[in-house]
């Protein structure tokens, strides 16, 4: 196949999934795929096997939910616009609106549906500022009580989400308690809660168990049915982003130019200024930049057993997370095909990307 491409391991994808249905029979609680980290489609069959739906952004993830992913619909944004709000309705099986403001704009139209309002504990495990639902001065959601409850009849359900790649149970244990303090005699009102995503559950390590018995205890003293909606969670370490290297040269290090770029194809590592992951190792370290001309279009410095050249093919792992959601056409860089990997190890193309795609994407 011609690099580059994202290629899905369903055999490294299923590990994760079978997690989230075990967390799912011992806990109660309900698993929707956030499709604002990964949305993807071509698996949507096998992971609504294991998971009971979706939650989006937008209209469009709406639509494209209750389109290929089998299973409930919920539908949150920011901020709906006057001219989706039929569409969203139509598509999804709740709605969930970010403000009081907007509850009370759209409460005629939306009257009859199912509907909750995301509320903000002012609490988050964000280490960064960018993704910190919590930050000052937050848009994300309504963090007073007193602005919640002269809407408490309209809706039957709050959304928090305040965890951020979240793998100490410990503290989200105490997140948990102190939202109860808060918002406690709210969320007895309620009949469902997400607690969103960002709760790092499917890794190594992680104790499953205790989170099940947590979610469990919160459900059952709140009588509320819990909503997970995991995005990282769901997909990570289950893909590769599979590049060959075009050229080779030094520099005081060595380095080794392929055929992908980070800003194009694995943005959210150069917005939070993370580097890529390899699994090689030896004496040997090289530089792998990408190829667009952004000077700071560097996937990482890696170990290798020898001298890469020209032709060599490279897997940066751990590609699925907000990656194919956020591609582009920067410097009309090849755009990465789509393939899987499927169970019995054959790989099959599912999306592949040409110069009518990057003339289509501008006019
Ligand atoms: C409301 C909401 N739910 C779920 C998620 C998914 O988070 P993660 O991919 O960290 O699990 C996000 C991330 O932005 C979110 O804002
Ligand atoms: N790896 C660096 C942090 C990634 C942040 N995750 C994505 C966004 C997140 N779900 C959010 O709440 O904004």
């Amino acid at each position: 196949m011609q690099t580059p491409y994202y290629l899905i391991d369903k055999s490294r994808l299923l590990p994760n999934l079978e997690k989230i249905a075990h967390l799912r029979e011992t806990s109660g609680a309900k698993a929707l795929l956030a499709l604002k980290c990964f949305a993807t489609w071509s698996v949507f069959d096998m992971m609504s096997e294991y998971m009971d739906g979706t939650t989006s952004s937008s209209l469009f993830e709406v639509k494209l939910g209750r389109e290929k992913f089998p299973g409930e619909t919920h539908a949150y944004s920011v901020a709906w616009a006057d001219h989706e709000i039929d569409e969203v309705l139509a598509s999804s099986d709740k709605v969930i609106f970010n403000t009081a403001a907007q509850l009370t704009r759209f409460e005629e139209v939306s009257r009859g549906h199912t509907r909750g309002l995301r509320v903000n504990p002012g609490v988050s495990t964000s280490g960064f500022d960018l993704a910190d639902p919590a930050r000052p001065f937050s848009r994300l959601g309504e963090h007073d009580p007193k602005d919640i409850e002269p809407v408490l009849e309209q809706i039957s359900g709050f959304m928090f989400h305040n965890n951020c790649e979240n793998d100490d149970f410990e503290r989200f244990d105490n997140m948990l308690g102190s939202i109860e303090q808060r918002f406690g005699h709210l969320i007895r009102q309620m009949k469902w809660i997400s607690l969103g995503g960002g709760i790092h559950f499917t890794g190594e390590g992680y104790p499953l168990d205790r989170l099940a018995e947590r979610l469990k205890r919160f459900a059952g003293e709140n009588e509320v049915q819990v909503y997970l909606e995991p995005g990282e969670a769901t997909i990570t370490n289950s893909t590769t982003l599979e590049v060959t290297v075009l050229d080779t040269l030094f520099n005081g290090k060595n380095l080794a130019i392929v055929d992908s770029s980070i800003e194009a194809h694995m943005l959210d590592l150069l917005i939070y200024r993370e580097s890529a992951k390899m699994n090689e190792s030896g004496d040997q370290p090289w530089m792998i930049c990408g190829k667009s001309c952004l000077a700071g279009d560097i996937f990482g410095e890696f170990n290798f057993p020898k001298a890469l050249k020209a032709g060599d093919r490279l897997s940066i792992q751990d590609a699925a997370g907000y990656t194919m959601v956020k591609k582009n056409w920067f410097n009309g860089v090849q755009m990465p095909s789509i393939a899987i990997r499927e169970l019995d190890g054959t790989e099959r193309l599912v999306r592949d990307f040409t110069y009518d795609d990057f003339s289509a994407a501008l006019s």
